[in-house]
This record gives structure tokens, C-alpha cells and sequence, in this order.
């Protein structure tokens, strides 16, 4: 089946009558680039997590056909219970074999035996990245992985992305609407009081509903 991820008539509100999605229907299809785009507050983490079961909605109806799901959050916090270096982590999800070409894609030769909790928040970042996709999930949700990289780790994760995506279906949020623009497949605007489904091409016109650009 090509459908991997169906939203039905999804409704959700955090609080009683603000509603974040109403009705909303979309689907994503297998090897789709689908991207989320929208204001802050849109509700974008928000749909992530309906998807991945971790919120349920008042409404509607998710259905999500992958068997591997990876997902890599906005931030992630585990110094409580992580002390180690990413060379263990990456020892710990896959043969060193697999590993290699990913550290040097992303340059992460000097941060290996550092300990993750000590890298700053794009080299954890991007060891993240790395680790979600060694895992080699069918599905993979990223929320912003290229905030807060610089120009040259953001072109590193962007290229990185199209290379290791292959057959992968990918649900991604990003603010950055070049990297939506070259990358989409399909592109979900959130925060208008209707959300859309557009292609990429559309999306110059789109921002004018959704943040008021001219
Ligand atoms: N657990 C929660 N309880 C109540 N309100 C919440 C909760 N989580 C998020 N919200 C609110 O819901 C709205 C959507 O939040 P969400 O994080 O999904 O937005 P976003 O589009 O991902 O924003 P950003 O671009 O800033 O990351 C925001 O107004 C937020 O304050």
C-alpha cells in the first residue's frame, strides 16, 4: 500500500473551543518529502505527535501503515540518562561498516568521544539525525532538524537528507521555506483558518495567507 500515513477529519484543541485543527484530512504517501510549515504556535508539534500516538485528538481517524517509525524531536534533553559519547551511540544502533560515511557526511569526526551532553545543540543535532536513520526506519519525523545549524551544517543536513532518504517516506516541520521549496514533495500549511495541501511551486503565494507577506 502507497498511503503511509492517512489524517481523517482530525479536531483538536488543547483548551475547550480553541481549536488547533478542524476537519483537517491529508494523506502521505511512500517516499513523499512532505513537509509542515506555519506560523509558531500553528500547531505543527503539535500534528507530529497525533500522528506518533504520543496526543490523541478529540477526533478523526490517524492511520499510519509503516512497521519502523523514527522520529527526532524539536529538543531532547538526556542528561539524566545518558553520560556517554556518540561513538557509543552509534556502536549501540549499527556496524561500524554503516556508520563511517554518515560521520563524514555530517562532520562529526571531533565530536565522537566527546560526551553528548557537552556538544552544543546542532552537534547533538546532527548525531540525532544520524542516529535516526542508521536505525533505518521506512517512516521518519523530524521536527526542524535544520534550526539552529549553521549555513554550512544546515547545507550538510539538507544534502544529507536527499541522499540517505532513498525509498524513506519523510514528514518534516521546518521554518525554512527555501529548504521546503527545493526538498517537498508536498507541502501542509497550518495556521490559516483553513489548513492546505500544496505543492511546492504554490507555496510563494501561500505565505501571503499565512504570514501576511507581501
Ligand atoms: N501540552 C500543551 N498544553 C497546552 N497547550 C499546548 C501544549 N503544547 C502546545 N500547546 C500550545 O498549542 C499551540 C501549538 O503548539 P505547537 O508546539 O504544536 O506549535 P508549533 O506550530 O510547533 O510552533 P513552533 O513553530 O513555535 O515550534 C501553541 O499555542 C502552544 O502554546
Amino acid at each position: 500500500m502507497n498511503e503511509i500515513i492517512r489524517v481523517e477529519n482530525l479536531t483538536f484543541a488543547y483548551r475547550r473551543g480553541e481549536y488547533l485543527f478542524k476537519d483537517l484530512s491529508f494523506s502521505v504517501y511512500r517516499g513523499d518529502f512532505f513537509c509542515i510549515v506555519g506560523p509558531n504556535g500553528a500547531g505543527k508539534t503539535t500534528l507530529l505527535k497525533i500522528i506518533l500516538g504520543l496526543i490523541k485528538a478529540q477526533s478523526g481517524r490517524i492511520l499510519v501503515n509503516s512497521k519502523r517509525v523514527g522520529y527526532v524531536p524539536q529538543r531532547i534533553s538526556v542528561e539524566r540518562f545518558f553520560t556517554g559519547t556518540p561513538a557509543e551511540l552509534f556502536r549501540a544502533v549499527a556496524p561500524k561498516q554503516k556508520v563511517g560515511w554518515i560521520i563524514s557526511f555530517l562532520h562529526l569526526e571531533n565530536v565522537l568521544h566527546r560526551p553528548y551532553v557537552k556538544l552544543s545543540g546542532g552537534e547533538q543535532q546532527k548525531v540525532l539525525l544520524s542516529i535516526a536513520f542508521l536505525k533505518d526506519p521506512d517512516l521518519l519525523i523530524l521536527d526542524e532538524p535544520t534550526t539552529g545549524l549553521d549555513i554550512h551544517a544546515q547545507e550538510h543536513v539538507e544534502e544529507f537528507l536527499r541522499t540517505a532518504r532513498k525509498d524513506k517516506t519523510l514528514v518534516v516541520v521546518s521554518h525554512d521555506l527555501g529548504f521546503v521549496v527545493r526538498n517537498a514533495t508536498k507541502v501542509l500549511c497550518l495556521g490559516m483558518q483553513e489548513c492546505r495541501l500544496v505543492e511546492p511551486q504554490d507555496l510563494k503565494t501561500m505565505l501571503v495567507d499565512i504570514y501576511g507577506l507581501h
